[in-house]
């Protein structure tokens, strides 16, 4: 488990992408283990060799995922986050940029891996895409929270292999409470999901920002 007070080590560009080009390679790894059609004797040998490959990788090991120098907020830092971590093979990765006027946006598509109802994305994906965009979008008006409440409405199927856009914006805050909302966008412009949260900024955290 990697505690909330590990010290970070902050990765600089030369050392981030060689692990961005590894966990690229593993994406493809995944895909490829959920599309495989080889024999069970391939699928055993493949098998075999990446838990030596893991071995390799684990023989020098950090206690908690990385930072990157890049990225103005503690959050969008984290390199092995689900949503947005380069560093993250489970991560799409969405690439997620703020505007100068708060809007949070970014640019992805979503292969059989995120599959739920056959041929659509599944919608915890599309739920945990969307919980990032609007605590990024929540976090540009100072300070960020935690998910307090996340409502989804799955408007239509969001469809997998094609290009979306998620787009989050904060609409209030009060007091230590964060509106935020957005949505994700098929190629064909039209909404595939809507999403309302409300992020609150723990009590704790304002201290230690002191
Ligand atoms: C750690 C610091 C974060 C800052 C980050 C800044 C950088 C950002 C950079 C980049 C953005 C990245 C984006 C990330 C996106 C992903 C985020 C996640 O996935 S978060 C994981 C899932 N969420 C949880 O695990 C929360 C678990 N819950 C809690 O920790 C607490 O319950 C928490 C913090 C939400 C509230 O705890 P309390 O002790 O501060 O709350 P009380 O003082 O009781 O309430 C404050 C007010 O909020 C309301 N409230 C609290 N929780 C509520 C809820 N669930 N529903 C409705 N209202 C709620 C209360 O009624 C109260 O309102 P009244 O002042 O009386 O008007």
């Amino acid at each position: 488990m990697s505690g909330a007070m590990t010290e970070r080590h902050t990765l600089g560009e030369d050392e981030a992408a060689p692990l961005a080009g590894l966990a690229a390679r593993v994406r493809e790894l995944i895909e490829a283990a959920v599309l495989t059609d080889v024999g069970r004797d391939e699928a055993r040998a493949v098998a075999d060799e990446i838990a030596a490959l893991t071995e390799r990788l684990r023989a020098v090991r950090r206690d908690a995922p990385p930072f990157l120098v890049t990225g103005a907020h503690r959050i969008d830092r984290q390199a092995g986050n689900p949503v947005s971590g380069p560093l993250n093979p489970v991560a799409p990765p969405v690439d997620l940029d703020a505007t100068a006027d708060g809007i949070v946006r970014g640019e992805f598509t979503l292969n059989d891996v995120y599959e739920g109802p056959p041929s659509y994305v599944h919608g915890g994906v599309s739920a945990m895409v969307l919980d990032q965009a609007l605590g990024m979008a929540a976090a540009q008006t100072g300070v960020g929270g935690m998910t307090a409440t996340l409502e989804l409405r799955y408007r239509r199927p969001t469809p997998l292999g094609m290009p979306l856009t998620v787009e989050a914006k904060a609409s209030r805050v009060e007091g230590r409470k964060i509106y935020a909302s957005g949505t994700i966008t098929g190629p064909d412009g039209r909404v595939t999901v809507e999403a309302t949260a409300m992020f609150v900024t723990p009590q704790n955290f304002l201290v230690q920002e002191r």
